[in-house]
């Protein structure tokens, strides 16, 4: 995985490859993708220009909050082995590096996000990050299981900050795509807890799998999942959404309760003797769900400038 990458430069030596991975770019790629969408679902229309700039902003915002991340969390990513080669704990790029890099590209895309598109969405942009950095990594993460779950919100906004580039606002369809990925985030997160504890436990984050163990963890991912449905199919049904996001909603939304159950029944001698294959699956199937969900408002955005898509 890219944010894990290691370059051939040596201790010290930071290459422009190490830069790069301040940025989360595997993760931010799915992040900046639900940006877009909020941004073209949006019922004004917005210049491909502004619209291309905008989301350059947001993606550099969000590497941004990436690298202030990697920042701060240097002394617990030492200590995980999902983590320990990442540019500061290998010492490729130092601590002021990473800091410096981070602040000075969350200056810059806050205030030319302002400038291109609206204030209302460059302040929306610097009150994610913030989220991100301070409320989830610097205060929740090593305090609390529930990090995740209050933290994932910086998550699930960059579709609103997509959709207040275009509208200057917030509205009920934004929430409704801001409430799908909050609700996803936990099923996402823990799912990969329950195959990478020991790494937490190692470096003492309490995350549900470490503070609860791994079948009470597995409860509350199934709880997650059967809460996720009515969020899906209420965006489906929004004004956003039609019948093929209703539909592409109706399957993935059976294939995560299927995955979430068969996690849920699971005996916990099995899944460690077959090396958390299920719970691998049901991690790389959350990635697939959100992106289907997003990539069908989408498509059903484009059918209905061709006079298809959408209820009405
Ligand atoms: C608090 C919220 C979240 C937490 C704690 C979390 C945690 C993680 C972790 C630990 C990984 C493994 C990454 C690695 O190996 O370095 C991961 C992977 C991933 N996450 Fe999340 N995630 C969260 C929210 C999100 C959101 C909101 C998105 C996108 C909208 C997202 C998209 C991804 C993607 C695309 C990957 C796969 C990256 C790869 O293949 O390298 N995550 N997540
Ligand atoms: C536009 C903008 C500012 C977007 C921010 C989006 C955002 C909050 C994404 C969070 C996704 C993420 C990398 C979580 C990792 O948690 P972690 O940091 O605990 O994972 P780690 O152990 O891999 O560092």
């Amino acid at each position: 995985m890219s944010d894990t990458s290691f370059s051939s430069a040596a201790p010290g030596e930071a290459g422009l490859r190490d830069f790069l991975a301040l940025l989360k770019p595997r993760v931010m790629s799915l992040v900046v993708f639900t940006a877009f969408v909020g941004l073209v679902v949006a019922p004004v229309p917005v210049h491909p220009f502004v619209a291309a700039v905008a989301i350059l902003f947001i993606a550099l915002g969000g590497g941004a909050a990436g690298a202030l991340n990697m920042w701060y969390d240097a002394d617990i990513d030492r200590l995980m082995r999902r983590t320990e080669r990442r540019p500061v704990p290998a010492g490729r790029v130092s601590e002021g590096e990473a800091l410096g890099f981070g602040l000075a590209l969350a200056g810059i895309s806050c205030v030319m996000l302002a400038l291109a598109a609206n204030v209302f969405a460059g302040l929306f942009l610097a009150f994610t990050i913030f989220f991100y950095v301070v409320v989830y990594t610097v205060w929740l993460k090593r305090r609390t299981p529930q990090n995740i779950v209050i933290g994932g919100a910086a998550g699930a906004f960059p579709p609103m900050i997509g959709w207040a580039v275009a509208t200057g606002g917030i509205s009920a369809e934004s929430l409704l795509m801001f409430a799908l990925i909050f609700l996803w985030t936990p099923p996402h997160f823990w799912s990969l807890a329950l195959f990478m504890r020991d790494d937490y436990s190692r470096a003492g984050v309490p995350m549900l799998t470490v503070t609860h163990g791994r079948p009470a963890t597995r409860g509350w991912i199934l709880a997650y999942t059967l809460a996720l449905i009515p969020a899906s199919l209420a965006l489906a049904f929004s004004t956003v959404g039609g019948p093929l996001c209703l539909a592409v909603a109706v399957i993935l939304d059976a294939l995560f309760l299927r995955g979430a159950l068969r996690l849920w029944r699971r005996d916990e001698a099995v899944a460690e003797a077959d090396g958390f294959a299920a719970e691998k699956r049901l991690f790389r199937f959350s990635l697939l769900w959100l992106f289907g969900h997003f990539a069908a408002l989408l498509a059903e955005r484009a059918l209905h400038l061709t006079g298809w898509g959408g209820w009405a």
